[in-house]
């Protein structure tokens, strides 16, 4: 039986996680963490959900805390806190005020809870995860974030609605930066187990504006309702339940990898990994030369905006939790 602890579960991805996390069979416990100041929303927020489980018959006990030693025997820890962006922002541009909340709270998880698995989402989230990486100093398979799994799961809707077939048909990957570089894998791209580009239909598929359609899709939802929040609340639980079964599901999430695709490695990025009870295992692949250049490029972005965050944290004395 499993305690997942919610930092930035006041936050409208991690409050909506804590509800979908709560109706994972072995999940006993969800803890709310929130920063010093929000004790009453969080009270608040406990009261609301164990209304729902009540309601809906579940049994997963809720607590909060904005004590880190609170963070202790947690098996995973989910990292939700930081700023949305706006409209008109890059996820890019949230990197070095993100990166302090983000390392300030991994350096807290590191102190209380060197055990657990670091689950992030807050964006730029591949950035992010390096950041949780450096600053927690847990095993590089013990750390890793939301990548490209939510933006593999708009491709599987968009070529399910154009084929007409149950989205459950449909196997497709988004591997690299979750941002405008990430790097369709129609390679790897199955409906009912036959390779896409068996099927003859494949010719007329509008593959460029499907990914237009994917990458533009966090920011239209911004621009029209304020935050994205069930796509990526449900892409967590996913992931959550895919761990605290033990599945051995093989999701695109953003791990560090080190040689696992061609030559190119020390970057944590969008690639398909085996999602375990001990962690994330990144697994090795080939690529085709396009889809090979476009994620060395998408890689090469990634690492290079990591370093830069680095070389600020590391010029400032204090991180701000
Ligand atoms: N990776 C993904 O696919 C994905 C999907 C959705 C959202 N996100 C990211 O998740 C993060 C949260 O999004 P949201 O919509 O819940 O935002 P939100 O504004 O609703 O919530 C932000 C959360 O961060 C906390 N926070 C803000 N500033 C803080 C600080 N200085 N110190 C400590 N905590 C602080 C808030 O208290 C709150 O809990 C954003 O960075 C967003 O871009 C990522
Ligand atoms: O688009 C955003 O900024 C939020 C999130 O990364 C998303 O893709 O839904």
């Amino acid at each position: 039986m499993v305690k997942v602890t919610i930092i930035g579960a006041t936050g409208q991805v991690g409050s909506y996680a804590a509800h979908a996390i709560s109706q994972i069979p072995h999940v006993k416990e969800v803890s709310l963490f929130g920063r010093d100041g929000n004790q009453l929303y969080l009270e608040g927020l406990s009261r609301d959900l164990r209304d729902s489980f009540a309601a809906r018959g579940t049994n997963t006990r809720i607590s909060w805390s904005c004590d880190e030693k609170d963070l202790r025997g947690s098996e995973i820890i989910i990292l939700a806190s930081g700023a949305p962006r706006k409209p008109d922002q890059n996820r890019l541009d949230l990197a070095v005020d993100n990166a302090r909340i983000v390392a300030g709270y991994a350096e807290k998880i590191g102190r209380n809870a060197s055990e657990t698995l670091l689950f992030v989402v807050s964006n730029p989230v591949d950035v992010m995860t390096g950041v949780a990486l450096r600053y927690s100093n847990l095993p590089p398979h013990r750390v890793f974030g939301l990548g490209t799994h939510l933006d593999s799961m708009r491709l599987k809707s968009c070529i399910a609605e154009f084929f007409n077939v149950h989205v459950s048909e449909v196997h497709t990957r988004i591997i690299g930066e979750h941002g405008d570089s990430m790097v369709p894998l129609w390679s790897a791209t199955t409906i009912g187990g036959i390779q896409i580009n068996n099927l003859p239909a494949f010719s007329h598929i509008p593959k460029d504006e499907m990914m237009e359609r994917v990458k533009t899709s966090g920011s239209l939802i911004i621009r029209n309702k304020g935050s994205t929040v069930y796509g990526p609340g449900d892409a967590i639980a996913t992931i959550i339940r895919t761990i605290v079964e033990d599945e051995h599901r093989i999701l695109t999430v953003s791990a560090f990898i080190q040689k696992e695709v061609h030559d190119i490695g020390s970057v944590c990025i969008g690639v398909p990994a085996r999602i375990t009870r001990g962690g994330a295992f990144p697994v090795p692949i080939k690529l085709s030369d396009d889809e090979l250049e476009a994620f060395r490029l998408s890689t090469e972005q990634i690492r290079e905006i990591t370093h830069l965050v680095f070389e600020q944290l590391e010029s400032e004395e204090i991180l701000s939790v």
